[in-house]
């Protein structure tokens, strides 16, 4: 039985990332980058797909585990009755060569520990030429080669399983450090293990102290602020919406997809995370990765990237894996990235909206760019599209693209009255007040008093909780309370939303399976709604519910299986993360993201 996704917690060093479980495995490691083919892929399928394990050796109990303060340095204390160690897990941030460190302390009395370090690159495929120099071994499989040092010796055996098996007393250490270089670089040097994990938290100390927010959620504000610092690919500023492919949205179901890319929407609500929390130097960083990775023709704009901008991401199965807990295929690449979603150029022309309000420096060819993007919105807006969520099935006109659509159009009216920037402002105000209207006549049922998913369908739709907080309407407006009412009344399980109903209905408008769960993001925006409209204690309480659905380290995957209690999907995930954030500054009562990006589309009237 594998772990529960909620079992997992992340370590990792702005260029890729780990998962080790609350048993002291790492289950899931990418190197060099968070795209690359894992060496331990035992989360996707069988331990001899790759696994690091390192636990007392006899019968043994978990006693808790933690990141130090303000850290991604894990620490993982086992008792048994030897004594009480602690594992201690981080990926040093990026110097020479990518690796990841561990040290086993012995708290008191005397443990016996075990470890086995099964490396297997190309996602567990490979079984690699295995070395062994005294306390280093060398693992080398086509474009992989990686070292693990260790103070002790362990023994490769013929089915090239390496294990030892050591002891610690109180106040001994064991450290151990798992480096990868390309193939015809020199073997790395040894390192001080315990240096570099002192330099490693210091790092995210002083990351985490320059976070603005202080109040009375700033542990969850600042784990999930560090959460998004880890997702970002510090050589590029783009930000993955995972770590991980094909965690399930359905355990032994196919909804299995590959987060490991940037994803325009994703990006856009990290940057104005990023942005009201007071990292203005990544929002910049972030702004960079968005103008390389557009650039070009507007027509051929993807809704998402990989991490350098890449545009090929064929969606690829691997059929040698099994899947976590049977849920097949692993996939990676994203077959999404070809799709069109009309949502995007919204949140782009937002996004650069919002990072000229917090003073970005201008770029001249930021605005250059948008106004190409417009020129293309004009001719398009009116064509269907694949919506925010992806929909596999045949594209529609989704009410919330287009509401997007009125959003680009508005913040290019505000680049020319507020930021005295200059373009055909008249015919923007008429394209905005054109899509208003077009989206109040076909995509408003004046019978249930609610905005729909789509123009031809009654059913509903938790994006379009997003349109008081993008300014399409204020939130107390009565056509927006009434979606609130039906959008609870048709998406809610246990308080919960899901994105749209799937089963009957929902399944050929996805032309996927149905059965996903709660999605934690539009929970969050359900929170600021009611916020919104005043009811601030019911906000608040739905709100520390989903704070209550963090695991033990205070980890959010996309969506949550109400009726088994369980994170599902991939993990830890930016988007819930970034909502976390949003809702609490919101409830702070300060000017948050929530009620900016509310008054950017209200404050002239831009309703048309
Ligand atoms: O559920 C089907 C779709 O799931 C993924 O999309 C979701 O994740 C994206 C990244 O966080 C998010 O931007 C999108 O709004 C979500 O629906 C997956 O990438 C798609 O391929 C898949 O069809």
């Amino acid at each position: 039985m594998p772990l529960n996704i909620e079992d997992y917690a992340l370590i990792g060093d702005t260029q890729t990332a780990a998962l080790i479980g609350s048993d002291g495995c790492i289950d899931w490691l990418c190197l060099p980058r968070f795209d690359s083919g894992a060496c331990l892929t035992g989360l996707l399928g069988e331990p001899s797909n790759g696994y690091w394990s390192m636990a007392p050796a006899e019968e043994h109990r978990l006693l808790g585990r933690r990141y130090r303060p303000e850290t991604l340095v894990l620490e993982t204390d086992f008792g048994c009755d030897g004594g009480t160690v602690r594992v201690t897990d981080c990926m040093p941030v990026r110097d020479e060569h990518p690796d990841l460190v561990r040290r086993v302390e012995g708290l008191s009395g005397r443990v016996r520990m075990r470890t086995e370090a099964v490396v297997r690159p190309n996602y567990g495929d490979i079984v690699p030429w295995t070395r062994k120099y005294d306390r280093r071994l060398h693992f080398v499989a086509g474009p992989d080669a990686l070292y693990l040092d260790s103070d002790i010796e362990f023994d490769v055996g013929e089915r090239r399983l390496p294990s030892a098996e050591f002891s610690v007393g109180e106040g001994e250490h064991v450290d151990f450090r798992l480096a990868w270089v390309s193939p015809h670089g020199p073997p790395p040097e040894r390192i001080d293990v315990a240096a570099a994990i002192e330099r490693t938290a210091t790092w995210w100390q002083r990351w985490a102290q320059r976070c603005a927010y202080d109040g009375p959620y700033r542990d969850q504000v600042v784990r999930s602020l560090i959460t998004l610092k880890a997702l970002t690919y510090s050589p590029s500023g783009g930000t993955v919406a995972a770590p991980t492919t094909s965690l399930p949205e359905k355990p032994g179901g196919g909804l299995n997809w590959d987060y490991r890319y940037c994803w325009i929407r994703d990006a856009t609500f990290t940057l104005l995370a990023l942005l009201n929390s007071g990292y203005e130097e990544e929002a910049a960083a972030w702004r960079e990765w968005l103008l390389r990775a557009v650039a070009g023709e507007p027509a051929q704009m993807r809704i998402m990237y990989g991490i350098e901008g890449e545009r090929h991401l064929p969606e690829v199965e691997l059929d040698w894996l099994s899947g976590y807990a049977g849920s097949r295929p692993v996939r990676t690449g994203n077959q999404a990235s070809r799709h069109w979603q009309l949502d995007v150029y919204g949140e782009l022309m937002d996004a650069l909206h919002q990072a000229r309000n917090h003073g970005i420096p201008p770029e001249e060819s930021v605005w250059e760019l948008q106004c190409a993007l417009m020129g293309f919105l004009e001719k398009h807006w009116r064509d269907p599209d694949n919506g925010i969520w992806e929909v596999r099935g045949r594209r529609r006109q989704f009410t919330h693209s287009k509401v997007m659509a009125w959003t680009a159009a508005d913040r290019a009216v505000k680049a020319v009255e507020e930021f005295g920037l200059s373009g055909p402002v008249e015919r923007w105000r008429r394209l905005r007040e054109e899509i208003f209207d077009d989206v109040c006549e076909n995509g408003f049922d004046p019978a249930r008093g609610a905005f729909t998913q789509t123009y031809d369908s009654p059913a509903m739709d938790a994006s379009l909780l997003q349109l008081p907080t993008l300014g399409f309407l204020p939130a107390d407006d009565e056509r927006m309370t009434g979606t609130v009412t039906a959008i609870r009344e048709e998406l809610a399980r246990d308080g919960f939303l899901q994105r749209y109903t799937t089963g009957a209905g929902g399944a050929d408008l996805d032309g996927l399976a149905p059965g996903e769960g709660a999605f934690l993001p539009c929970s969050f925006w359900l929170a600021d709604n009611l916020v919104m409209q005043g009811r601030v204690e019911e906000g608040r309480e739905l709100f520390e519910r989903l704070l209550g659905l963090c695991n033990d380290v205070g980890l959010l995957s996309e969506e949550f299986d109400t009726r088994a209690g369980r994170l599902i999907g991939n993990f830890p995930q930016a988007l819930s993360h970034i909502a976390l954030i949003n809702t609490a500054i919101h409830l702070q009562g300060t000017h948050g993201p929530v009620e900016q990006r509310a008054r950017a589309g209200r404050e002239d009237g831009g309703t048309g």
